[in-house]
């Protein structure tokens, strides 16, 4: 089976081919189509969306998947989400969500003045690429769940649904 995954963050296709052990995966650089800093549960499933259709339209025959991370508001603390979105050689979409964390306010202070969470979190972290690493899941989570770990879950309920809607 061959897998395209729209982008090169190693924690993202690391987590696919995890899942898919036996699968050809494979990264490309797709635009999600939504901002840079995605703001909501629905901005960043559609970026996860846009990721994985283009990947599939790529490659006649491949899976698609695209995996993004955003913010999103729950009462009036700013959560960390991650949405990832499957797309069969047959044109069937899957989508799911990740774990979330809340992020500290002075976090939300920088985002809402346009700055990308990418980068706040390496000033905040005093490291190099914390969103190609443990990611801000990681850090908050103090190295208990790293973001590869995190979108492995994502693939594995993407997974576990087109299983089961395989022959249905
Ligand atoms: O190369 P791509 O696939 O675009 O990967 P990315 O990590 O840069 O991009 P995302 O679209 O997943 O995330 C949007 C922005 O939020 C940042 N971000 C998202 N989740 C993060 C995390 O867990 N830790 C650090 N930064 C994160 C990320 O670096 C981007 O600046």
């Amino acid at each position: 089976m061959n897998i395209i995954v729209g982008s090169k963050n190693p924690t993202k296709v690391n987590a696919v081919q995890a899942i898919f052990e036996d699968a050809d995966v494979k990264g490309i650089e797709v635009p999600s189509l939504v901002s840079a800093q995605p703001f909501s549960d629905e901005e960043t499933m559609e970026g996860a969306i846009n990721r994985a259709k283009q990947c599939a339209n790529s490659r006649s025959g491949s899976v698609g998947i695209g995996l993004e991370g955003g913010v999103m508001y729950v009462r009036d603390e700013l959560y960390l989400c991650n949405w990832g979105a499957l797309v069969t050689p047959t044109g069937e979409v899957f989508v799911a969500s990740g774990a979330r964390v809340v992020l500290p306010k002075n976090i939300e202070i920088e985002l809402k003045k346009g700055v990308e969470l990418g980068i706040i979190m390496d000033e905040y972290a005093h490291k190099k690429g914390v969103s190609k690493k443990e990611g801000a899941i990681g850090i908050f989570t103090n190295g208990l769940l790293n973001r590869m770990d995190m979108f492995s879950q994502v693939v594995v309920l993407l997974k576990g649904q087109w299983d089961f809607w395989k022959d249905k």
